[in-house]
């Protein structure tokens, strides 16, 4: 088997529906939806291994904790261990007051029974039911034409209502999905919907949540987007209705779809932490709120330390997050490459604390999640000047001058292109002490003193060469020219460069020299010390050294 010439032949695509006068298009997103967290039921449903009670029970803790105010705990007909999940959630007091649990059951009355049973004493609660609407759930499945899948959705709201008197301790809300509604025809869906609406009553306080999944993705999200403002415009009791989305990610625009469905009118979003769930996942609710926070909307979830969530996350899940996720894969807020270094850390220097944020390839603060600047910048062979002296600066406070950048950067890079690999900042650093911190040969400097009388500087240096001690005397208008005039030999100073690492008494001193000795093409030496003449004729020994074994 392999690709067909002609896929029409196998397969063909979904009919569109005809809405010239959409108004979606011109609508831009202002606040955040109602969001409902169906990790527990739907992402808990795709898992290899089901997650324990005591795994669900941490999520649970996690998504009170991002602030999730409906979370969808499980599908107690479903098995022993979703229903004693409930009974442990109520009985235990663990639901917060402002929080309310959702639960899912198919459109049974032995499993609608069973759900009302498990959720026995709980304040409030939202009991969702579902039945498949679309032609090929219709035949395929329930063998039913039109009139027999709104008879079923029909008979499950009236059982919600049957139970849902038999506890009426409870404070009961509904929530029906004709699942598949984007595979099914439009105005079908309505009409079930609207059937339903007419046993569930809903008022302004007990609206019903209408919610209408993508539960295979099978268009494009414009696609998406006309059937919600279709609907919203058509369904009855608009007012008393909430309408859901319920995205999942087949053709890889499950987000897409939910923020376009949004403007479409959509009030609340189901989905899953990292975008967990059947298939390809479901809507990823950290990205969908992470957008909306960095185009300034607060999301009103709170995912200041998205690490330690993600830790959650993939230890119930028992699943990774992809180093690429957006917003929380290891490798989002990383750059290797030269051209995105280089405009990162111009960017960082330039941002300013209350400004609006503007560091190039970074669409969030990372430390607005928790995230260090640590790895904004990493080094192999696809980087230029600026991640290296990013890093030295980072991690070691050396500031190298622009001409010294462009000499290190091709040590670093010949060391990239040799290994193939990454280099760190301590291998970085390493590399600076091997190259020019310690370049004691032929010259190893030793000691100085200096006098200054009449605006001149004597200088006397002791230094190791050819293993002997040797003493050298020179006199200048400074100390690097006075160690020059010591050296009998043809050095020019090209540049000089210097400044402090670190402040009070712990404070170091770096010097960059930059000199040309004979017909030798011009190279820089550094020195660091307490001292800022120490550090600076170090540096000149340095770049004399390096010059001289070039
Ligand atoms: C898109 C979604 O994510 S929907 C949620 C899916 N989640 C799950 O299924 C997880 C939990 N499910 C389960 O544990 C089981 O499927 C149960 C307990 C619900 C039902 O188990 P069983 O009674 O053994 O039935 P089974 O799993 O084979 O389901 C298929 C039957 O349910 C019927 N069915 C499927 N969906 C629905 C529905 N929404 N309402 C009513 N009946 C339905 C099918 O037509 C089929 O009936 P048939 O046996 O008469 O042909
Ligand atoms: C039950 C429904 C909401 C569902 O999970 C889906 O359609 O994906």
């Amino acid at each position: 088997m392999s690709m067909l010439d002609s896929p029409a032949s196998k397969y063909r695509a979904y009919p569109v529906l005809n809405l010239p006068d959409r108004t979606w298009p011109n609508k831009t997103l202002t606040q955040a939806p109602i969001w409902c967290s169906s990790d527990l039921r739907d992402g808990n449903q795709s898992l290899i291994e089901p997650m324990s009670p005591e795994k669900k029970f941490k999520f649970f803790k996690t998504l009170v904790a991002i602030g999730i105010k409906e979370i969808e705990v499980a599908f107690p007909s479903a098995s022993q261990t979703d229903f004693d999940f409930v009974r442990m959630l109520i009985e235990g007091n663990h639901i917060p007051e402002d929080t309310t649990i959702q639960v899912l059951t198919q459109a049974r009355e032995d499993l609608i029974a069973r759900t009302f049973e498990s959720l026995q004493g709980a304040k409030k609660a939202i009991v969702h039911v579902y039945n498949a609407t679309s032609p090929a759930f219709r035949k395929i499945v329930f063998k039913q034409d039109k009139e027999g899948a709104k008879a079923l959705a029909v008979h499950a709201a009236q059982l919600l209502k049957k139970y849902a008197a038999q506890y009426p301790e409870t404070d009961w809300r509904f929530e029906y999905s004709p699942e598949t509604f984007s595979a099914t025809e439009p105005d079908f869906a309505v009409g079930v919907c609207n059937a339903v609406l007419e046993i569930l009553e809903p008022t302004p306080s007990h609206k019903v949540i209408l919610n209408l999944p993508a539960t295979v993705e099978v268009s494009t999200p414009n696609v998406y987007a006309d059937q919600i403002e279709y609907f919203g415009r058509h369904i009855n009791h608009r007012d008393n209705v909430i309408i859901s989305l319920h995205t999942h990610n087949d053709r890889g625009t499950g987000i897409a779809a939910s923020e376009l469905g949004l403007l479409a009118g959509a009030d609340r979003v189901e989905g899953c932490l990292f975008g967990n769930g059947e298939r390809t996942g479901n809507v990823d609710l950290v990205t969908m709120a992470l957008n909306l926070y960095t185009h300034g909307i607060n999301p009103q979830l709170d995912f200041s330390d998205i690490d330690s969530i993600r830790k959650v996350v993939e230890e119930c899940n028992q699943l990774p997050v992809h180093p690429r996720h957006p917003y929380v894969g290891d490798l989002v807020h990383t750059a290797f490459s030269g051209s995105h270094q280089d405009a990162i850390r111009k960017g960082f220097a330039q941002q300013q604390a209350d400004a609006p944020w503007e560091v190039p390839y970074l669409p969030i603060d990372p430390a607005d999640i928790g995230r260090s600047y640590e790895a904004v910048i990493r080094v192999n062979s696809q980087s230029g000047k600026g991640g290296v002296t990013y890093l030295l600066e980072q991690e070691y406070g050396i500031n190298m001058p622009r001409r010294m950048q462009i000499e290190f950067s091709q040590v670093i890079k010949a060391e990239t292109d040799r290994t193939g690999l990454e280099v760190p900042a301590t291998k970085i650093y390493q590399i600076l002490q091997q190259e020019y911190l310690t370049a004691n040969s032929p010259y190893h400097y030793q000691g100085h003193r200096l006098q200054e009388s009449d605006g001149l500087t004597d200088v006397v240096i002791d230094v190791l060469f050819d293993n002997n001690l040797h003493t050298l005397n020179g006199q200048g208008k400074g100390p690097l020219e006075a160690v020059v005039s010591s050296l009998a030999l043809d050095v020019d100073i090209m540049d000089y460069y210097e400044h402090a690492i670190g402040n009070g008494s712990q404070a170091q001193a770096a010097a960059y020299v930059q000199l040309r000795q004979g017909g030798n093409k011009a190279v820089y030496g550094v020195g660091i010390d307490g001292n800022i003449t120490t550090a600076s004729i170090k540096a000149l020994f340095s770049a004399l050294n390096r010059s001289l074994t070039a």
